[in-house]
């Protein structure tokens, strides 16, 4: 479906602003407002002037050409990364099989930071002036939460694990990553803007990301385009701590750089990235060896790819290349996605997805749609939870459960849940 504003030109304004505090806290109660947020730093969508509902990033990307070109854009900060109008999406993970849709948002009002530069950017309408949207209603915690368990159980999914062990230990694919969901049932509607908020006090070191329902704090960058470079942001290979967190994270750090199962997990993920990449690039730098992330509930390998980029391919064309890499899906990666079709049983819809945003100049940051959950509009008080885990030759099914456990707990703590 294509709303768009038809042959009809657009104007848009950009100004420079004062500080706005945390952009999170512009989001409205009800109607269109989306985020992508990191460290303070990001943007902050009201409104809607059109909307793209694809399945796929290449035709997202057509559309978001004819729709910028239709934009006369008025900045006092041109050229600067972020700034004025953009599309915000978020894109299922296996289109051809997920009754989802995706979507690419254009917002009316952006808010947006990074560093000391603050703006705002308005579609249409110039008589609204520079004048900053009023801040959303105050935000509603959830009251009590039931938790309704998996579409498996656990048991079931570990039996799935199994499998798909032996399917890789005879050879036919090298790694599948495998995802389990959990069902939350809240008294009342959930207001997503108050776990978002959670997330990002929690979490402030991922790129925390709320739209159309789905909201969740991903430590994972598809990819950032900036001009002519590309970086991605490579994770797959986990260690958490048990429940005493008696262990010392040096330790558990060392554990995980020396485990011979993360590191080969890990290289499947990076070399998927660095082919999909290569091909755009005239020049790209792939470390060696990764680096420990720690994040407060678990830690990743960690891999940043880079690349001089050539003309020509925006971030929407990157992370139509890109997806889904290895840390998500497998290798080869259509084996995987098939063995994933059929064994896995749940839908994931816009989990393990693209999600970020586009500029007019192509440019942009897409994350990869992790450690999240989707509420539907017809059940606001319902959240579907989603972890996964790459499964390898040396994967244990019960270890596997209790890393997608350990994946649970930002959006279990953000809801106001104890992990179980
Ligand atoms: C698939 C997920 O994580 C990926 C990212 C980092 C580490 C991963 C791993 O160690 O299995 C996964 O590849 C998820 O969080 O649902």
């Amino acid at each position: 479906m294509i709303l768009d504003f038809g042959t009809a030109r657009m104007r848009a304004t950009t100004v420079a602003i004062a500080d706005p505090g945390p952009l999170e806290r512009f989001l409205p109660e009800s109607g269109p407002g989306s985020a992508f947020i990191r460290r303070g730093d990001g943007v902050v969508a009201l409104g809607e002037v059109a909307r793209f509902e694809t399945d796929r990033l290449d035709a997202a990307d057509v559309w978001w050409d004819e729709i910028s070109n239709q934009i006369d854009h008025d900045s006092e900060l041109p050229g600067e990364f972020g700034t004025g109008p953009l599309a915000l999406g978020s894109f299922i993970f296996d289109p051809d099989r997920s009754m989802e849709r995706s979507v690419l948002t254009v917002p009316q009002v952006i808010i947006g930071r990074r560093g000391d530069l603050a703006w705002m950017t308005r579609l249409g309408d110039a008589r609204r002036g520079t004048a900053l949207p009023s801040p959303g209603e105050p935000t509603r915690r959830p009251g009590h939460i039931t938790q309704m368990g998996g579409s498996l159980r656990r048991g079931e999914w570990e039996r799935i694990v199994a499998e798909v062990v032996t399917l890789i230990r005879s050879g036919e694919v090298d790694k599948v990553v495998l995802a389990r969901d959990l069902h939350l049932k809240a008294d009342g509607p959930l207001d997503l803007r108050h776990i978002y908020g959670r997330l990002l006090e929690t979490y402030p070191m991922t790129w925390a990301y709320l739209i159309d329902g789905l909201v969740g704090a991903t430590p994972e960058l598809l990819l950032r385009r900036q001009g002519g470079l590309v970086t991605s942001r490579v994770l797959a290979g986990t260690v958490w701590q048990d429940g005493s967190g008696a262990v010392d994270p040096l330790a558990l750090a060392a554990e995980l750089a020396r485990s011979e199962k993360d590191m080969s997990e890990h290289a499947f993920a990076v070399r998927s990235v660095a082919d999909a990449l290569a091909p755009y690039c005239r020049a790209m730098n792939v470390p060696d060896s990764p680096s420990v992330l720690r994040l407060p509930n678990v830690m990743h390998l960690a891999t940043d790819v880079t690349g001089v980029v050539e003309p020509g391919a925006t971030s929407l064309a990157l992370a139509a290349a890109l997806h889904p890499s290895a840390a998500v899906c497998g290798t080869p990666t259509h084996l995987a996605m098939d063995i994933i079709a059929e064994v896995e049983t749940i839908d994931r819809g816009r989990y393990a997805g693209p999600v970020g945003w586009v500029d007019m100049d192509g440019d942009g940051e897409w994350a990869i749609a992790l450690r999240g959950g989707q509420v539907r509009p017809e059940s606001p008080e319902s959240i579907q939870l989603f972890a996964g885990a790459g499964i390898v030759a040396d994967s244990t099914p019960s270890v596997e459960v209790q890393e997608t456990a350990a994946k649970f707990v930002p959006m279990l703590q953000a809801l106001g849940v104890a992990p179980s």
